[in-house]
């Protein structure tokens, strides 16, 4: 995979072309303006203690790049800004500073330093910063994903886990297998059995949604022409849009936050909708339960049996299971679709994996979740694709609590801490030629990223997808099982191929916290006539 360049040319941004004929470049007014009011900044910004943190014993902040006054290093993060993080790993080292606005962040870039401060030192660095549009405005301060490391937090990570862990995940398998088999059918039936070219991104979208709405409030969609499947992908798509870790400028710069913007007011617009569509279909089934009807075991009932106890408002249920709804949408898919915007261009790697298919379940039946330990190829295309498509190169950052000294330099309280998947990810040390998408790296893993993410050694561990710490994804056990599930079934299901003429673009995406390959088409070709017989179709 190549990769487009980093977007550090700061100057050409702020400088309009040459004119045609000429070799001096044309600076607008706006900008000499912007320039001079910069320039009387700096100074005060730059003799301002906060540019020099040190500790008590006069250690410093680890290195970075200097920024510009008032907006920091912000102006070289705005497109790719994994690859700038990771020209800055490479220049700066494993552990370096930025300043983006009045924030102060650490971007970690190594797995040891990331479980030396993240996992062993979680009780100083497992907090949020309450970002003013993810935090404040989209969530009104609510949401386990955006909350401070406090006893909401506690109670909202309670309330998840008991949904999330491994017994309960058992007991709703049968649905994510169901999910799965319906989005093969749909693959099958909207490929007209691979005489039509098809987008598979809808079609994962709803698989994961339904997977969701099953666990989240006990129901389930018919077909993405549905209003539901409409509406909850628009509004997972907005929040992943709104939400960049480092893209938001009135994130960082309070007086923004004083005046009417463009960000705040999409920030509230989604606050609503979140509300509006989820916190309605709690209210629903909050009034069939007060009616005596019977109600599906889901998060939902569970939350309204127990909102004295834990003490959870109207709000903090809608929220928490908007969390759900975000968290396990945009994600899961991303990965599903990840994969079938690569797979096609690796016909050999498809024929392997069928041959394995082939070998250990034979053509009467689609492999299942019980298969995972006997299939090690496929195990190792899925573990492959989270390396090379992580959804989150940033991660969700973490936020310290407590001032704190690591090898010599000093992390001020309240720093946010970003995870550098994109670096760790493409450690030639740890990955070798690691732009190559190459199944075999992971051949003898036969970790779940959950016991990965356990290991003693964090150099071994598989990925960073699913983040670190007290705040580690606490849905990696159902997104593995649903992925394992649904990619495995269209290898076994489908020959995947790209369309003449139609090249699918893996370098851009859609998103800026969560990514998404762009809308593509591919062939689902079944591989025999088993496939329909096996669909029931
Ligand atoms: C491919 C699938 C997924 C990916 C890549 C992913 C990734 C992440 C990441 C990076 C974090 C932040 C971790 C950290 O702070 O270190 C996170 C947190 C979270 N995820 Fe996931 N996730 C996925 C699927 C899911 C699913 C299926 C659910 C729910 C059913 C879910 C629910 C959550 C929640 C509630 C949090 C917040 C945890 C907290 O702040 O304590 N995620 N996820």
């Amino acid at each position: 995979m190549s990769r487009p360049s980093p977007s550090v040319d700061f100057f050409s941004a702020f400088v309009t072309p040459k004119s045609e004929g000429s070799s001096i470049p044309v600076v607008s007014p706006a900008v000499v303006a912007f320039l001079s009011i910069a320039l009387a900044a700096a100074y005060l910004f730059t003799t301002s203690p906060v540019r020099h943190i040190l500790a008590k014993d006069g250690s410093r902040v680890p290195p970075g790049p200097i920024g510009l006054p008032i907006l920091g290093s912000f102006p070289f993060l705005t497109s790719y800004p994994e690859l700038t993080l990771d020209y800055w790993a490479k220049k700066f080292g494993p552990l370096y500073s930025m300043w983006l606005g009045n924030q102060f962040f650490v971007v970690i870039s190594d797995p040891v330093i990331a479980k030396d401060l993240m996992v062993t030192n979680g009780a100083v660095f497992s907090s949020r910063k309450e970002m003013f549009i993810k935090s404040q405005t989209v969530f009104a301060g609510r949401g386990i994903t955006a909350t401070p490391y406090n006893d909401r937090w506690r109670k909202h990570r309670r309330v998840a886990t008991a949904y999330l862990n491994y017994r309960a995940v058992d007991t709703y398998t049968h649905v994510l297998d169901f999910e799965a088999d319906v989005l093969m059918k749909e693959l099958f039936i909207q490929g007209k059995a691979g005489a039509s070219p098809i987008n598979p991104q809808p079609h994962a979208g709803r698989c994961s949604l339904n997977n969701m709405l099953t666990i989240v409030f006990g129901i389930r969609t018919n077909s993405i022409d549905d209003e539901l499947v409409k509406t909850a992908l628009r509004l997972s798509r907005e929040f992943m849009n709104c939400t960049g870790p480092v893209s938001n400028l009135v994130d960082f710069v309070p007086f923004l936050q004083k005046i009417p913007t463009f960000m705040r007011s999409r920030g509230r617009h989604l606050h609503g909708g979140l509300i509006g569509t989820y916190g309605g279909l709690i209210k629903d089934i909050e009034t069939q339960m007060n009616r005596g009807e019977d109600v599906p075991d889901c998060l939902a009932k569970s939350m309204i049996l127990a909102r004295q106890e834990e003490g959870l408002d109207d709000t903090d249920m809608a929220i928490l299971a908007s969390a759900f709804m975000i968290g396990g949408v945009e994600t899961t898919a991303a990965i599903m679709q990840w994969f079938s915007a690569l797979i096609p261009a690796y016909p050999e790697i498809q024929a392997k994996a069928h041959a394995e298919l082939d070998r250990v379940i034979g053509r009467d039946r689609m492999p299942g979740v019980d298969d995972e330990k006997n299939l090690p190829y496929i195990h190792a295309i899925v573990k492959e694709v989270e390396r090379c498509h992580n959804p989150f190169w940033l991660g969700t950052p973490h936020f310290s609590t407590e001032d704190f000294n690591y090898n010599g330099y000093f992390i001020p309280k309240d720093t946010v801490v970003v995870l550098n998947t994109y670096t760790m990810h493409h450690d030639p040390a740890r990955h070798p030629d690691p732009t190559t998408f190459d199944p075999d790296r992971y051949i003898n893993d036969s970790t779940t990223s959950a016991e990965s993410a356990n290991l003693a050694n964090a150099n071994e561990r598989d990925h960073w997808m699913f983040g670190a710490g007290r705040r580690i994804c606490p849905g990696m056990i159902v997104a593995e099982r649903e992925i394992w599930l649904t990619i495995a079934r269209m290898l076994w299901c489908f020959r995947m191929e790209a369309i003449p003429g139609e090249p699918i673009d893996l370098k851009e995406y859609d998103g800026l916290s969560g990514r998404s390959p762009m809308p593509f088409r591919i062939k689902c070709i079944p591989r025999d006539e088993n496939v329909a017989k096996v669909l029931e179709l």
